[in-house]
């Protein structure tokens, strides 16, 4: 039976290049502090639908029903970054000062981009990195230093960068299969509630993150859950897999909907043009054939929209 909870510190001996990992450089904060530039931004004309309140020259937020959640659109990816990594900070803090451990979730793709403001200052200082623990809501079933990883995508772009202790890093088991991975990485999830530094939610008795940062494909999949695929309709596993995914590589693990419906936060991370569509389906009362992955997103907490212009341009 494979070890529950391989904190990365374990997995990291067994990789077939740790050295590579740990050559990664580690780059002085300093060199990351960027002031937000501050412009006016215009949201297109049939945003009537939406009222929208400006709370910064960089930003606008517009008011959608409860379950939409908040939406704060951004003149460019470069504003949306700096403001994600406050709202990520703040949080941590809020959360770290009033329990021993602040959960955060992290997808593949842009999003940890979109975090780098995170690695400098003031937050490199003034967030308590020891109180957080690291989880993936989707992974790609292959090595870790395989270049689809996500764990390698956040280990190269963030956690190198700040000082998370190495065993409050949870990657997927990856000398196992995909189902092996998913059925691994829930007994490490249930082993973490057990030892109270998950949260459970005492509605779903599903854990309960403190922190879900995901972003958004433009057919409105997020996690690995794609449009149409039956691992949408899951609600009684934590973690499962998927073999077939639309989106390469194909095989990988995937929390499913009620956990990350159980969150205290989700942040959905969402630039370009691309997405616009997507978005303006989520966010409209536009009754879609196909109901979007992105649509069932409707935590027990906050659900915050982090957006560009252009992801936001069809609003
Ligand atoms: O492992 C994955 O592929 C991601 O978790 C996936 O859900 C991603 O978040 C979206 O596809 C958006 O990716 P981009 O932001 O790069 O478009």
């Amino acid at each position: 039976m494979a070890s529950t909870c391989r904190a990365l510190s374990a997995n990291l001996r067994t990789l077939p290049n740790s050295s590579f990992i740990r050559s990664l450089p580690y780059i002085p904060s300093r060199f990351f502090a960027v002031k937000p530039a501050f412009s006016s931004l215009k949201l297109n004309s049939n945003s009537s639908r939406f009222s929208c309140r400006r709370t910064k020259a960089s930003m606008a937020e517009i008011v959608t029903p409860k379950s939409k959640g908040k939406v704060k659109v951004f003149d460019t990816e470069e504003d949306l970054a700096v403001s994600l990594a406050e709202y990520t900070a703040d949080l941590a803090n809020k959360v770290s000062q009033e329990r021993s451990s602040f959960t955060v979730v992290f997808s593949g793709g842009s999003l940890v981009k979109s975090l780098r403001k995170l690695v400098g200052q003031p937050y490199i200082d003034s967030v308590d990195w020891s109180k957080w623990h690291v989880f993936w809501v989707d992974e790609r079933v292959v090595p870790k230093d395989h270049p689809d990883s996500n764990y390698l995508l956040a280990y190269t772009e963030f956690l190198s960068k700040v000082p998370i202790p190495t065993g409050h890093v949870y990657a997927i088991n990856d000398a196992l299969s995909a189902e092996g991975a998913a059925d691994d990485y829930e007994t490490c999830l249930k082993h973490l509630v057990q030892t109270k530094i998950l949260d459970q939610s005492h509605s779903t008795n599903f854990p309960k993150f403190d922190l879900m940062l995901m972003g958004m494909g433009p057919d409105g999949h997020i996690a690995s859950l794609f449009p149409g695929h039956p691992l949408v309709q899951e609600n009684e596993k934590w973690v499962s897999f998927i073999k077939d995914s639309p989106k390469p590589p194909p095989e990988r693990i995937s929390f499913t909907l009620p956990v990350i419906n159980s969150s205290a936060n989700v942040a959905l991370v969402v630039a370009g043009a691309g997405k616009a569509s997507a978005v303006h389906t989520a966010l409209s009362d536009v009754s879609n054939s196909e109901v979007l992955p992105v649509q069932l997103v409707e935590p027990e907490g906050e659900l915050t929209w982090f957006l560009d212009k252009e992801a936001a341009s069809k609003l």
